[in-house]
């Protein structure tokens, strides 16, 4: 079970729409992926002109919670400016809080993100913060009281996967909220990597949508999720410096 303020859900696979070609293929990799939080631009709704089609009107909106996020802010006031435009269109009170700092790496903007959190969090938003794979910002956006840290594997779209697994492990032991890896994953051993290492959840996009069969990279994203949570929970072995036999030498005849 993920529990991210109030919310509770049951897949650890949080998924985002943001560049499928196909509003069609895009609603079966949804429904492929087993995910219950689709993320999304407020920026592509088009709150304005809500008659107009989007791409979330072939989902199915009561069997999904929506997590909007706040890509295309460069400061934090961008960044309240458009929560507070989603919540008053009724989208839920769940911000994924995405406050880019650089065009050429899209990596966040620390001190922007922690400037829009803090402001987020006193207008009573749930907030999960995407960060860089930063131990110390981790931890500050905590003590702030943020809902769940999302930090980035590598950069958004760049399918890298974890390139800095001692900081995601840091990050992950010393977390009291949930550690959401989002950003940057390539495949389902990636997404397994990552829930093996403890994380509570992944959140990608480019890695589906951008595959040659979205809906069967959906399942497989699906799969790897579920196997890493479980080998997570089973314990995995130590690591030894040397062999050790897999069958026991008692009652063998040696000749
Ligand atoms: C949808 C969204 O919020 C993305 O920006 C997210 O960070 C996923 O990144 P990938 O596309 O690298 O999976």
């Amino acid at each position: 079970m993920l529990k991210i303020g109030e919310h509770v859900f049951q897949s650890r696979l949080l998924l985002g729409t943001g560049k499928f070609d196909d509003l069609e293929v895009q609603s079966q990799a949804i429904e492929a992926s087993g995910t219950e939080v689709l993320t999304f631009a407020v920026r592509r709704l088009n709150l304005e002109e809500r008659n107009k089609k989007h791409f979330l009107d072939m989902v199915d909106l009561d069997r999904y919670t929506l997590l909007p996020n706040t890509a295309g802010a460069s400061t934090a006031e961008e960044a309240v400016r458009i929560a507070e435009l989603a919540r008053a269109s009724g989208l839920c009170d769940m911000i994924k809080v995405e406050v880019i700092g650089d065009g050429i790496t899209l990596l966040p903007d620390p001190i922007e993100t922690y400037k829009a959190c803090e402001m987020l969090l006193h207008k009573g938003f749930t907030v999960l913060p995407y960060i860089s794979d930063d131990v110390i910002l981790a931890k500050r956006l905590q003590l702030l009281g943020v809902h769940a840290v999302m930090p980035g594997a590598s950069p958004i779209g760049s399918g890298k996967g974890i390139m800095n697994p001692y900081n995601l492990e840091v990050i992950i032991e010393q977390a009291v909220v949930p550690v959401i890896v989002d950003a940057g994953l390539r495949s389902p051993s990636d997404a397994a990597r990552a829930m093996e290492m403890g994380a509570d959840a992944v959140l990608l996009n480019t890695a589906v949508s951008g595959s040659g069969y979205p809906v069967d990279m959906a399942k497989a994203m699906r799969l790897g999720v579920e196997a890493g949570r479980l080998a997570y929970e089973a314990g995995m072995i130590p690591v030894k410096r040397y062999a050790a036999a897999s069958s026991p030498a008692e009652g063998m005849i040696h000749t």
